[in-house]
C-alpha cells in the first residue's frame, strides 16, 4: 500500500494518519516508512511538538529505541516553510500539535507533499485528543495500530493513566501508563490492586 511512488508529474500529494495507543507502535511505524523514503531518494522532513521533551529534543524515538532527526515546532505554521525539494514530511505525536496543524498539512498535500503522521487517538479518559479526529477525518490514508494488553494478553486499544492527575497533557512512559484491552480498560483501578 505504500510503495514510496515516484513524485514527478504528480500534481497532489497526500495525507497518512497512524494512530492507536500508547506502545502501539505508532512511532515504529512512522520511522520505518519514513526510512523506506529515504531509501527511495527522497527527500524527508520530520517533525514533532516542541512540548514533547521526552528524549532530547530533536529525535523522534520509539519505545524500542528507534529514532531519526526530527524538528522541534511549537507552531505548525513552520510546517509552510518546508523547501520545495522535501516531498515527504512526518509528525510524530500529533495528539500535541494546535488545531490549525489541519489547514497545515492540507496546504502541504496540496503542493504535492506526502504527510505521514503518527499520534495518540486517544487521552488517557477515552476520549479524542487534540486534532487527531481532524486529521483522521482528511487523510487519505488511516493505519490503526495496537499494543498488547499489560494484564490479559489481547490487543490493547486505550492508555490507562497508573496516576490520579486529571491533566489531559501529562508526559510518561511505563512509568505512568500501560496499554490496556477495552475490557482492562473498563475495569479501571481495579486491576492496580492484583
Ligand atoms: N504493552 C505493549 N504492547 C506492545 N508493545 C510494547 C508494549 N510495551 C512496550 N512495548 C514496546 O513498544 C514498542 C512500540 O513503541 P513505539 O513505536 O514507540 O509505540 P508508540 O509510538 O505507539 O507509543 C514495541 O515494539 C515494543 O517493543
Ligand atoms: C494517554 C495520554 C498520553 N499522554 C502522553 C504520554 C506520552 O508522553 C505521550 C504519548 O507517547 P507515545 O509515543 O504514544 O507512547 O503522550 C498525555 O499527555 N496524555 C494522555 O492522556
Ligand atoms: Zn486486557
Amino acid at each position: 500500500m505504500f510503495l514510496e511512488p515516484h513524485f514527478s508529474g504528480q500534481r497532489s500529494g497526500w495525507i497518512e494518519v497512524i494512530c492507536g495507543s500508547m506502545f502501539s507502535g505508532k512511532t515504529e511505524e512512522l520511522i520505518r516508512r519514513l526510512k523506506r523514503a529515504r531509501i527511495a531518494g527522497q527527500k524527508v522532513e520530520i517533525f514533532k511538538p516542541k512540548i514533547d521533551t521526552r528524549y532530547g529534543e530533536s529525535k523522534v524515538v520509539s519505545h524500542d529505541s528507534n529514532s531519526l532527526l526530527a524538528t522541534p515546532i511549537s507552531d505548525t505554521s513552520k510546517l509552510l516553510g518546508v523547501s520545495e525539494d522535501v516531498t515527504v514530511v512526518g509528525l510524530d505525536e500529533a495528539q500535541f500539535f494546535e488545531d490549525a496543524v489541519v489547514d497545515h498539512v492540507i496546504e502541504l498535500a496540496n503542493r504535492g507533499k506526502r504527510i505521514v503522521i503518527a499520534g495518540l487517538d486517544m487521552d488517557f479518559r477515552g476520549k479524542p485528543f487534540g486534532p487527531i479526529c481532524q486529521l483522521l477525518a482528511v487523510a487519505e490514508y488511516i493505519t490503526k495500530v495496537h499494543a498488547i494488553c499489560s494484564h490479559c494478553g489481547a490487543l490493547a486499544t486505550h492508555s490507562y493513566r497508573k496516576t490520579q492527575s486529571q491533566d489531559t497533557v501529562v508526559l510518561g512512559e511505563t512509568d505512568l501508563y500501560e496499554a490496556r484491552c477495552r475490557r482492562c480498560y473498563g475495569m479501571g483501578n481495579i486491576l492496580d490492586l492484583k
